[in-house]
């Protein structure tokens, strides 16, 4: 729309600078004309009255826009100013003097089912993890574990490498280690080597935890020598990298990880300014039903207090309240502390940088210059959109003059508008519907990284010769109506993490067909994407012969009135199969394919005659046998198809 609309303005702007003469068509490449036509089609103009010489009308300009839901101004190019930046930037190091220590903020990575949730669930629930007596610890994307000694780890608690890279991907980075968890039956895997290289990109030091050491089968010493191939050089080998040997199950060795980490984190000498103003990083967003935004945050400098103003991308906080993992109300959060922070006015995203600014009017102005900033660039896209989306109808509309140019000019219009019509006609779900298998898809999840681990997970999609993958919308929170009647238009699917659907959405969803996929494993719900993006795939034919015979001779059996050819066969090899499909051979042509009507030993209808064996035979249809032709009887296979889509989970 946006494309015809600019149109119609570009055939003005031209009429106008073409000196102001009340014509525009013949001035103006069919190209546009063509866009301008269907622009006009569903307004109060006469299209049938229109001439080449028409005159686009300003009224009417004014109608498609509004008709479009837009507002109508005239704008002067040369107005636009350029404002002067309002933005917050991350302030430069401070005093080293006012520098303290502080805690290592650590992420658990490492391949698949090697045992990650189980450590984090088991370091968790250990003795040394700060939770109240009888408390019940709630998921805030991180918590605090303490040693006797009173040193303190803030473990983020979403693994996996995916929630580590959509971090990375905005350029934060929360993480001072990387615990990196190989199972010692298994050894180094796909995802260990990534583990490694995402941990080497963001320049952040291993441990390996070498875990499932319970297991008899257990090899520790091994998943250390496979490390050495990959640089990865434990300090028994000479390296700097500390491997502890661990039990997440049975929770063995758990103290001697934490320690080691401890000892890690020395080793980086970690410091911040507890002072000054507040730097931080988003580790997960969501919307709460009682609270409204809430985002869990690592605080990465200054102290985190009630009160405090933030900025996070083009959203702001008065900070009204902090919650530690137990749910507990907390005055204040210094450096490496994970806390619930709540007071923003919109939801920003996961991985955002939080900064603090002085005032509320502060926040606002950043928010507004952000908004700006980010409105130019999409302009500089729509544009860029526009102009690549101009060319492509040129070319078009060169190949479309060079087939209409032994049409008139109201022919030429004529035909352009029924093309147009038509495609106006049609629902966008018919209007989509081609040919080609393709999977329109719906997202949910519960919270921001969750999302955007499934988004970056389907960016590893590369629909080359395989289904299409078409993202419809997602979105946080639980499947709505709305998700499945977008789905629905679509004849597309809906796939949920860790969200739910009300009774009545799941009954939408059913009568209209559409399938709603709740999942709380992420590679659960990528294998059941794989199956569906499979099952859309059209199936693969393949033959199989089973039997071929000559003909020796003819005969016209009588049927009834009829008179039936039946060639007198003897099988050569394998054997016919009357139920299956048949195939006649003279020299190199095929003369007929299709079904027997007969299949006879001797006088008797058998339903198989083997090899060896002779046997007389007619067509389901009209076919002349001569002697020497070849039958062949083959079975038609139908294989589904699998997507080649490996998005390494
Ligand atoms: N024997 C033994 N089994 C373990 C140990 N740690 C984990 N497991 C088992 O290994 C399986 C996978 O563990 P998870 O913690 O789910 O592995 P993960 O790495 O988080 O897997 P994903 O979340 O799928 O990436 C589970 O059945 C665990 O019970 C261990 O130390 N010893």
């Amino acid at each position: 729309q946006q494309v015809h609309l600019y149109h119609l303005i570009r055939a003005r702007a031209h009429h106008y600078r073409s000196g102001g003469h009340n014509h525009f068509l013949p001035s103006v490449p069919l190209v546009y004309s063509n866009h301008v036509l269907e622009a006009l089609l569903n307004t109060s103009v006469d299209l049938d009255s229109l001439e080449p010489d028409s005159v686009l009308e300003e009224r009417w300009i004014k109608e498609v826009v509004t008709r479009s839901g837009m507002k109508f101004r005239w704008a002067k190019l040369s107005e636009s100013r350029v404002k002067p930046n309002r933005d917050v930037d991350k302030k430069p190091l401070g005093d080293p003097f006012l520098l303290v220590p502080r805690p290592p903020v650590v992420t658990i990575m490492g391949h698949v089912d090697h045992g990650k949730t189980t450590l984090l669930d088991s370091l968790r629930k250990s003795q040394i993890v700060s939770t109240e007596a009888g408390g019940i610890t709630q998921h805030i994307g991180a918590f605090l574990v303490q040693l006797p000694t009173g040193e303190k780890i803030t473990f983020l608690d979403t693994p996996g490498h995916a929630a580590f890279s959509s971090m990375r991907a905005r350029g934060a980075n929360a993480t001072d280690i990387v615990v990196l968890v190989v199972a010692a039956d298994d050894g180094v895997m796909n995802q260990t080597v990534e583990s490694i290289q995402h941990a080497r990109r963001a320049k952040v030091p291993i441990i390996v935890a070498v875990n499932k050491c319970d297991k008899p089968q257990s090899d520790p010493q091994r998943v250390k020598q496979e490390l050495l191939a990959h640089d990865v050089v434990c300090e028994e080998f000479g390296g700097d990298v500390q491997a502890i040997h661990v039990s997440a199950l049975k929770g063995d060795n758990l103290l001697a990880l934490v320690e080691a980490t401890v000892v890690l984190a020395e080793v980086l000498e970690l410091k911040a300014e507890p002072s000054g103003s507040v730097e931080g990083l988003i580790i997960e967003s969501r919307t709460d039903k009682g609270r409204g935004p809430v985002t869990s945050v690592i605080v990465q400098r200054g102290t985190l207090r009630r009160g405090c103003v933030l900025v996070a991308g083009r959203s702001w906080a008065k900070v009204r309240f902090l919650f530690d993992e137990n749910g507990r109300a907390v005055k204040e959060a210094g450096p490496s502390a994970a806390v619930e922070v709540v007071g923003w006015k919109e939801l920003p995203s996961a991985g955002e940088v939080i900064l603090e600014v002085e005032s509320e009017q502060r926040a606002r102005e950043v928010v507004e210059w952000r908004t700006y900033v980010e409105e130019q660039e999409k302009l500089q896209e729509e544009q860029s959109a526009i102009e690549l989306k101009q060319t492509l109808h040129l070319d078009e509309y060169k190949k479309e003059r060079a087939g209409l140019t032994h049409l008139s000019w109201r022919q030429r219009k004529a035909a352009l508008y029924r093309a147009n019509k038509t495609k106006f006609a049609t629902r966008p779900s018919e209007r989509t519907q081609t040919d080609e298998p393709k999977l329109p898809l719906v997202i949910k999840g519960d919270v921001d990284g969750s999302v955007e681990t499934l988004l970056n997970i389907l960016d590893t999609y590369d629909a080359q010769q395989q289904c299409e993958l078409e993202l419809l919308h997602f979105g946080i929170g639980d499947v709505s109506e709305n998700d499945v009647n977008m789905a629905d238009m679509f004849t597309g699917s809906i796939y949920g993490f860790n969200v739910a659907a009300s009774k009545s959405v799941q009954q939408l969803a059913a009568k209209r067909g559409v399938s709603l996929r709740l999942h709380s494993v992420i590679y659960k719900l990528i294998d059941e994407l794989k199956d569906e993006l499979s099952s859309r795939l059209p199936p693969l034919h393949s033959e199989n012969v089973v039997g071929e015979a000559t003909v020796l001779a003819m005969f016209d059996v009588s049927v009834g009135k009829k008179k039936v050819p039946v060639a007198g066969c003897r099988v050569q090899k394998g054997q016919l199969d009357r139920r299956l499909k048949f195939r006649l051979i003279r020299g190199r042509d095929i003369v007929w394919e299709g079904s027997l009507a007969t299949l006879k030993h001797h006088k008797d209808e058998v339903q198989v005659v083997k090899s060896g064996v002779e046997c007389g035979l007619s067509a389901d249809g009209d076919v002349d046998f001569t002697s020497g032709d070849v039958i062949v009887c083959f079975e038609e296979l139908e294989a589904q198809q699998v997507t080649s889509w490996d998005p390494g989970f």
